[in-house]
């Protein structure tokens, strides 16, 4: 299921079945009514018409002052029960509704999406699966909403910003990921899998520290592969390399043979190095399970020049996320790389000079630039030895969040 449609996801357009729109014949469309009462009937004693209020928080709502929050919540009941009435009689649906109905027939017609049965946003205590396919449509437009307002705070505002709202509201952390799950479940390939193969094969294939192989800083006298996740989500990219190292500990040959049968590549790689050692720290603004470290990833709390990879897989989300490259930068040992994964039509100019030119002007070097991917742009920049030139992000900034200039937000495309 797609919920949402941005440029550049990846996510084909499906030829839409406009159930409720007024080419149906009148004989399905009574029936349609009919099921409709039930269904709004199932839908109050379930409490779903009273879901709607949080589809978009309000300031209001983080003070509570509830006759403000009571009255908007009929606003928006009103609202859908009037979109509703509308469908009913058969009117065209809005584009936004078109989305979402696209969503739903795909869920419901096979594919490999037909396992998401728990659309983004159902609240707990709720089972889809006890849901009429009226009610499971409304919950979808629901969740669906839910999810694309949640992604547009996180890139149309400043880091602060983020936390805060995720702070007060935890629970859109998780609505958002389940969204960001179903949506990646669509992808060719996870960049985070990307990530995985390449820390696990260059570190593998040659001693740490050495010429091809990983940076690595000294721990206890002993070196190292120490890893920032920024931006982690459900930290899938220390779950991965954790298990790998688990059973590269217990037997080498055969962890890398289950390692290349389950990520594929490494044709030509073997293991040299049994000396293999990874730290991944993982931060994001929930911590949704062990791993993970609570942080603004503008500021992290891990000490100066103690890290030997800082990754940033599709989180420069915040409007200031030259502040996150920074924080990198302070973070990193000489050396040490920097290994940003981004969805490519984020990129305002689609060569990526201006982009390169901006993480250089903070004193990286670039060292691979991979745009052959057709969702995704990677970027692997160094740290260099020598103290380079580093610019002041507001000089960089030149009076306007990058956000605006030099990524556009991933905001969904509405048909
Ligand atoms: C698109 S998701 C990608 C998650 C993960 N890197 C992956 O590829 O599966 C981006 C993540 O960045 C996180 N994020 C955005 N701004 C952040 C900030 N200022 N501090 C910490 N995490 C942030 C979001 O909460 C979200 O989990």
């Amino acid at each position: 299921m797609s919920l949402f449609e941005v440029d550049g996801w990846g996510l084909e357009k499906r030829k839409v079945k406009v159930s409720a729109g007024g080419k149906k014949k009148p004989r399905k469309y009574e029936n349609k009514v009919q099921n409709e009462d039930d269904g709004e009937k199932k839908i109050r004693e379930l409490g779903l018409d009273k879901i709607s209020i949080d589809i978009k928080p309000k300031k209001s709502d983080y003070n509570d002052t509830s006759e403000e929050k009571r009255s908007d919540k009929r606003e928006k009941r009103d609202k859908n029960d009037k979109r509703d009435k509308n469908d009913k009689k058969g009117k065209k649906r809005s584009k936004d509704d078109t989305v979402l109905e696209a969503s739903e027939s795909s869920e419901h017609h096979g594919s490999k999406k037909q396992k998401s049965e728990i659309p983004p946003g159902v609240p707990d205590g709720i089972d889809p699966s006890n849901l009429t396919p009226l009610q499971r449509k409304m919950l979808s437009k629901l969740s669906g909403s839910r999810f694309r307002w949640i992604n547009e705070q996180l890139y149309t505002t400043d880091s602060a910003s983020a936390l805060s709202m995720i702070t007060k509201q935890p629970e859109l952390f998780e609505e958002y990921h389940k969204g960001f799950a179903s949506q990646v479940e669509s992808w060719p390939e996870n960049p985070v899998d990307t990530f995985t193969r390449e820390l696990v094969y260059r570190g593998i294939n040659k001693m740490v520290s050495s010429p091809g192989g990983l940076p690595g800083v000294v721990v206890n006298g002993h070196r190292k592969v120490v890893v920032s996740d920024m931006g982690c989500g459900e930290a899938n990219l220390a779950v991965q390399v954790d298990n790998f190292m688990e059973e590269y500990k217990k037997d080498g040959k055969q962890a890398l043979k289950k390692f290349k049968k389950k990520y594929g590549g490494g044709k030509d790689i073997a293991l040299k190095n049994k000396k293999l050692d990874f730290e991944v720290h993982s931060f994001d603004l929930k911590k949704i399970n062990d791993k993970i470290t609570v942080a603004d990833i503008k500021n992290v709390p891990m000490g100066d020049e103690s890290c030997s990879v800082v990754i940033f897989c599709l989180s420069l989300m915040g409007t200031n996320f030259l502040d996150f490259i920074k924080e990198a930068s302070r973070i990193l040992m000489k050396g040490g790389e920097l290994w940003i994964t981004e969805i490519k039509s984020r990129l305002s100019d689609p060569k990526c000079v201006d982009f390169i030119k901006a993480i250089e002007g903070l004193g990286f070097k670039l060292r691979n630039f991979d745009d052959a991917n057709k969702m995704f742009t990677k970027f692997e920049f160094f740290k260099p030895i020598k103290n380079a030139k580093v610019s002041n992000v507001g000089e960089i900034r030149g009076g306007q969040t990058e956000g605006k200039w030099l990524l556009k937000p991933c905001i969904y495309k509405r048909r």
